[in-house]
């Protein structure tokens, strides 16, 4: 984590770079590092936020190309892929029973929508992450992107506020 005032000072380069792990959309990132200076830390974040509106079906499928499926905890030692490991730590891999479950679920899932299941795992347990997919097994097409899209824009805003501090 760095401070606004450091993140301010960079270049639009190394800003963009910065925040390219919070999300695999083209441009958040770079229109964040642009719109610097931020004169406060909610300014920034009510301007991510701003940007992430507009986001649909699009940037849904970009941005999971960088998400890995809840359960499979990602190797490799980018950026992303240590958040995505962070954010699941509460997804109990010991238990092998909901580790097929949510296999099972996610597999249902793509059968069903034709993409990754992607739900904030920050703060939920398997257990929660299982019952939302199984909820949301049962939405339209149209009702999913929302909801995806939703659970997009807070890991996303999770992780800018993990990269950005006061
Ligand atoms: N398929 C996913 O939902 N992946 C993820 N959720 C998170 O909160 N971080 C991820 O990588």
């Amino acid at each position: 984590m760095i401070t606004l005032n450091h993140f301010n000072r960079l270049s639009v380069a190394e800003a963009a770079s910065l925040l390219a792990p919070c999300v695999a959309v083209p441009g958040w990132a770079t229109a964040l590092a642009e719109g610097r200076p931020w004169r406060s830390r909610e300014a920034m974040l009510n301007a991510a936020q701003q940007l992430m509106a507009s986001w649909g079906e699009v940037e849904l499928n970009q941005a999971l190309s960088a998400h890995p499926r809840i359960g499979e905890k990602p190797a490799g030692e980018q950026q992303h892929a240590a958040l995505s490991r962070q954010e699941q730590a509460s997804v109990n891999d010991g238990d092998a029973a909901l580790a097929r479950a949510l296999r099972e679920g996610n597999a249902r899932y793509e059968a069903r929508f034709g993409r990754v299941f992607l739900i904030r795992a920050k703060g939920r347990s398997g257990e929660d992450i299982l019952q939302a997919l199984s909820r949301r097994l049962g939405n339209s097409d149209s009702a999913e992107v929302q909801d995806a899209l939703a659970q997009l824009r807070e890991i996303t805003l999770l992780r800018l506020e993990g990269a950005i501090g006061e």
